[in-house]
């Protein structure tokens, strides 16, 4: 990609919504993780797929298991969220929800709960340290283990959105689509709802989902990751982009993850294209870019060099994303009033 163009989608200022903590590992962090690590003779080409590659679903969650080996301690995830954090920031990120699922790691000792404190402590020190980001916490439910624990994450989330000073602002639900029912999940999203907490619900990420986002959709999710297969040109149906353009729930857009997971077959192909033309808010993110080797700046550039959108759409797209964060309203405004600051060193 050509240098100046490059340096554009680096310089604006960016609002990253979907970044789950163990995806986003770079590749830097995670040559010290191995070192730290040696008797579990992890290569570093096994938690990331390169340029080129292309995984299937099943395959890239192995890849979350490597990375959960490696990242299992208390000092382990202090280390890996301040330098996601920092990263992101070094890439133009001004406003970060990170996401994560509290773990419960017994070798080491690690509760959930001080899993989420430690991410929080993470959070604390880099505003300490003067990083330039605004960061909030998504706590994540992994559809994997079912109702039980997803309920007792949900508790645990309310709590800290309650003790957290405003940090923990929502409930992420992920995990490998293809296992479990998100019917089985209702009530814990239910009560998420219910006490305050924003829910972001990855929907429709292969295309046998129609029948789980049509029950997720009536809750409703305050945004929606990926949404591949709401349409019914892909599967979906008339019902569910409905539902979704008449409440307006913005759609977290991950082109490279899509591409190397193999959900979507080519950039061009892209379900961007779709809900852009119809002026639904779409919010570029980066997924996991650790394991898919990308960077917001580099999806931004990506969107725009296959869709054909001006430095002005780009900006807008970026600037747009703030009004679909979970920040309260005087974050907004502080964010907004950066944009307008920076525009002018931006834009020519
Ligand atoms: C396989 C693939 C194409 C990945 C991208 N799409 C995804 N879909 C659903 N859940 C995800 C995805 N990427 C990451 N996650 C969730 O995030 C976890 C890793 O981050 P963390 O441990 O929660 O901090 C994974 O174990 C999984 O539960
Ligand atoms: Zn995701």
């Amino acid at each position: 990609m050509d240098k100046e163009a490059d340096l554009f989608y680096r310089q604006i200022p960016k609002v990253e919504l979907h970044a789950h903590l163990n995806g986003s590992v770079s590749f830097a962090t995670m040559e010290k993780l191995i070192a730290r690590k040696p008797h579990l003779n992890i290569e570093s080409s096994r938690t990331a797929i390169h340029s080129g590659q292309r995984r299937s679903l099943a395959e890239c969650f192995q890849v979350f298991k490597v990375i959960h080996q490696l990242v299992d301690s208390e000092e382990d995830i202090l280390m890996v969220a301040k330098a996601v954090i920092e990263e992101f920031a070094a890439d133009g990120v001004k406003y970060l929800e990170l996401r994560s699922t509290p773990r419960e790691e017994t070798k080491t000792g690690l509760s959930k709960r001080r899993y989420i404190e430690t991410i929080l402590e993470a959070i604390h020190q880099c505003k300490q340290e003067g990083v330039d980001i605004d960061v909030r916490f998504l706590v994540a439910v992994d559809r994997r283990n079912g109702p039980e624990v997803a309920m007792e994450t949900v508790k645990l989330a309310e709590d800290f959105m309650l003790s957290s000073d405003g940090v923990v602002v929502g409930l992420d639900l992920s995990g490998d689509p293809t296992v479990g029912h998100g019917k089985d999940l209702l009530p814990a999203l239910q009560r998420a709802r219910n006490c305050g907490l924003k829910l972001a619900l990855h929907m429709c990420e292969v295309p046998s989902q129609k029948e789980e986002s049509e029950l997720l959709l009536d809750l409703p999710p305050d945004r929606i990751g990926h949404g591949t297969f709401l349409h019914p040109e892909v599967g979906g149906s008339d019902s569910l982009v409905d539902k979704v353009r008449k409440l307006n729930i913005p759609l977290e857009l991950c082109l490279t993850s899509n591409i190397k997971g193999q959900t979507v077959p080519s950039y061009d192909k892209h379900h961007f294209q779709y809900w852009y033309e119809r002026q639904h808010p779409c919010v570029l993110c980066t997924d996991d870019k650790g394991v898919f080797c990308t960077d917001l700046s580099q999806e931004y550039h990506l969107a725009a060099s296959t869709f054909g959108l001006s430095q002005e759409a780009v900006w807008s797209l970026s600037q747009q994303a703030i009004h679909c964060s979970f920040a309260p309203e005087a974050l907004k405004q502080k964010l907004e009033q950066r944009w307008a600051e920076l525009r002018p060193h931006t834009l020519h």
